[in-house]
């Protein structure tokens, strides 16, 4: 009877250097190529080093291939430092982080998501980060999920925002909070970037209405236009009327021509619509729904 004999350790850990090995070349060779992404990017006028949605697509991808003991969410965070690595190598790549009053849950989520090595700065509260990033100190910020009607709200400031000032590009965590402290674990990072799908997204509209609306009419005006609503996370009081947030099934940019059809339906009912930026649906939801 023969049996094979048991592997020997030493000749395992030779594999795994010849495995990190292998892995350290193939980073190093994705190093040559991002290099002529970024020169071909420049050569075609193509906006911006960084890409949310095209992100998005190559996390979606391998997340498909993933399998085995390895964690998914290990998986991710690994993915994000060579990605956001990859970023800051195309040129300057800084992140200003809402971080106030003891909580660091939004400060931890944006270090994992835009990567350990990125400068990040921290900012008392939504203004100044909104301010960084159109200010160019900063090429992203991190505030929490806009939601309910909690004062100092800050998407309110976004309504009626030129289409090159800061607007919603993704929302983190992408696949999990991880070990990330406490509260804030729902983030939203803004950007002055021209927006773009990545094909499994959701959207943010700013409606400013004449008077109040009950949500079943603003989701049937929404139909009728062709848009879905998934959620009315929130609203305001403005001196001229309220203004709700809308999150929109889908893809939604600035010349969409079911706006157009929702202003025409809305008539004096709406008194502005605002494109608060997308975001694509992070591989947590994407997963379960
Ligand atoms: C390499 C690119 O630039 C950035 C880096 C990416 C990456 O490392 O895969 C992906 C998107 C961009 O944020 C690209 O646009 O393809």
């Amino acid at each position: 009877m023969t049996s094979a004999a048991a592997p020997n350790l030493d000749d395992l850990r030779r594999r795994i250097d010849a495995i990190d090995d292998g892995l350290l070349d193939l980073i190093h060779q994705r190093a040559t190529i991002v290099g002529a992404v970024a020169a071909a990017k420049r050569a075609t006028g193509s906006a911006g080093a960084f890409r949310p949605g095209r992100e998005a697509q190559v996390m979606r991808r391998l997340a498909a291939r993933h399998h085995g003991p390895f964690g998914l969410a290990t998986m991710v965070r690994l993915w994000r430092e060579i990605m956001c690595e990859f970023t800051r190598l195309q040129g300057p790549f800084a992140v200003a982080v809402q971080f106030a009053d003891g909580r660091p849950g939004l400060w931890d989520l944006a270090r994992d998501h835009f990567g350990a090595e990125t400068p990040m700065t921290p900012h008392g509260d939504a203004r100044a980060v909104l301010a960084a990033v159109d200010g160019g100190s900063a090429t992203v910020g991190v505030l929490p999920t806009p939601a309910g009607t909690a004062d100092g709200a800050w998407w309110p400031q976004l309504r009626g925002a030129a289409a090159d000032r800061a607007r919603i590009i993704s929302r983190l965590p992408f696949a999990s909070p991880g070990s990330a402290r406490g509260d804030g674990l729902d983030a939203v990072a803004v950007a002055r970037l021209p927006s773009e799908p990545s094909g499994d997204d959701r959207s943010f509209l700013a409606l400013d209405l004449a008077a109040p609306l009950p949500d079943a009419e603003i989701s049937r005006l929404a139909a009728a236009a062709g848009l879905s609503i998934h959620a009315l996370p929130a609203v305001i009081d403005a001196p001229d009327g309220p203004a709700r947030l809308a999150e929109i099934d889908g893809y939604v940019g600035d010349d969409d021509p079911r706006l157009g059809r929702l202003r025409e339906d809305a008539g004096q009912r709406l008194r502005g619509l605002t494109v608060l930026g997308a975001y694509a649906i992070p591989l947590s939801e994407s997963r379960a729904g």
